[in-house]
């Protein structure tokens, strides 16, 4: 029988264990506070999924070797921004042939690098067992048993098929692919897009604002996406419009939330003050944007959405500037 670990007790990466053990693969928690890990072995997480029945089949424990031992699978879902020292501590840990799941939506600050490569390099782990998995994923639906579908990917393609097996339980429709830098890159790039259309509505924009804004944040995604090697059909797939959609859309979105805000009014100091979760973009918008710049790829949105976060710009006035860029073929 396949068994799995998963490394992170927060909102995706408790409703991913609830996939993978509704889908008949039992699975050990890694926790970092016993609190938490005592919530779990009695079967919830009220601080992120307040309400939800987790169900038979998930247990939780504070120590790493013992979460992975058997492990088949091991999942990864911390923050993006601490994994690398995360996997400093559990290296030893992971058993050497397992499949190691990022579930992580996020690129290093300093190295520019995909969560993927912080693994292999970190984590000493062969890119052949590196599986990604992405898609419109909101983790209180999907903790809630609404259907939904996603992609996994990795280079080995029999590797991401073992892991859709083990995560496929009625609700959760997995699909394969070998292309792990668009998976992984769609991803990433539509937390800060989420952050742009969060600003339009609370400027009071209308759906076409944010519309335009989400088309044109996937032409951005697609364009650095090619020049990276990713394959270009991705980006109209589930891990690429699919999630950019989700994201965008839903008032659960911790990213759109943080750009609501801010179009609110809000300062990003008193954003952060409020947001108790994850929202990879706020950090991610900066090391994208240096991606971009060294493959020499043009991304006026991720451009201005790191104007406001870092560099204390407003929500309004990145919008004048958006607006009166010089004009342009569409498909450049
Ligand atoms: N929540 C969602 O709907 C989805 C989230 N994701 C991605 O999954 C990843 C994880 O996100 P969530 O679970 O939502 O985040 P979260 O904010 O709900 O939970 C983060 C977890 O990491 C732990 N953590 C924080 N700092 C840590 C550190 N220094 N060392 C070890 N553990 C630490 C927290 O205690 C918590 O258990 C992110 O990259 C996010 O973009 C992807 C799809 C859906
Ligand atoms: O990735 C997600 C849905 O697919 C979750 O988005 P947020 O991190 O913005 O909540």
């Amino acid at each position: 029988m396949t068994r799995a670990a998963v490394f992170g007790t927060g909102s995706w990466g408790t409703a991913y264990a609830a996939v993978l053990a509704d889908g008949g693969t039992p699975v050990t928690m890694w926790g970092r506070r016993q609190a938490m890990v005592d919530q779990i072995n009695a079967g919830s997480n009220e601080d992120y999924l307040p309400g939800i029945r987790l169900p038979e089949g998930i247990r939780a424990t504070t120590d790493p070797v013992e979460a992975a031992a058997d492990a088949d699978i091991v999942v990864l879902a911390v923050p993006s921004q601490t994994l690398r020292a995360n996997l400093a501590e559990w290296a030893h840990a992971l058993p050497r042939r397992a499949a190691i799941v990022s579930l992580m939506k996020g690129v290093e600050l300093g190295t520019t690098k995909r969560m993927s490569e912080v693994i292999a390099e970190a984590g000493g782990i062969e890119p052949g067992r590196i599986v990604v998995v992405s898609g419109p994923n909101l983790a209180k639906e999907i903790a809630q048993k609404q259907p939904a579908a996603s992609v996994i990917a990795c280079i080995d393609e029999r590797i991401a098929e073992m892991v859709a097996e083990a995560s496929n339980p009625p609700y959760f429709r997995p699909y394969t692919s070998g292309d792990v830098i668009g998976v992984e890159l769609g991803g990433a790039v539509k937390n800060v897009i989420a952050l742009a259309v969060g600003m339009a509505e609370g400027l009071g924009m209308g759906d076409n604002s944010k519309a335009s804004i989400i088309t044109r944040g996937l032409a951005e995604t697609s364009r650095l996406g090619m020049k990276l090697g990713a394959d270009p059909v991705t980006f109209s797939g589930l891990a690429g419009v699919g999630d950019l959609i989700a994201t965008c859309m839903s008032p659960l979105s911790r990213n759109r939330t943080f750009g609501l805000n801010l179009g609110k009014g809000m300062t990003v100091d008193e954003v952060v003050a409020v947001t108790r979760q994850t929202a990879e973009g706020v950090k991610s918008c900066e090391s994208i944007l240096q991606l971009a710049h060294d493959h020499g790829v043009s991304v006026p949105i991720i451009e201005q959405v790191a104007a406001v976060v870092h560099d204390g710009r407003s929500p309004k006035e990145v919008v004048g500037a958006l607006m009166l860029r010089a004009l342009k073929n569409e498909a450049e």
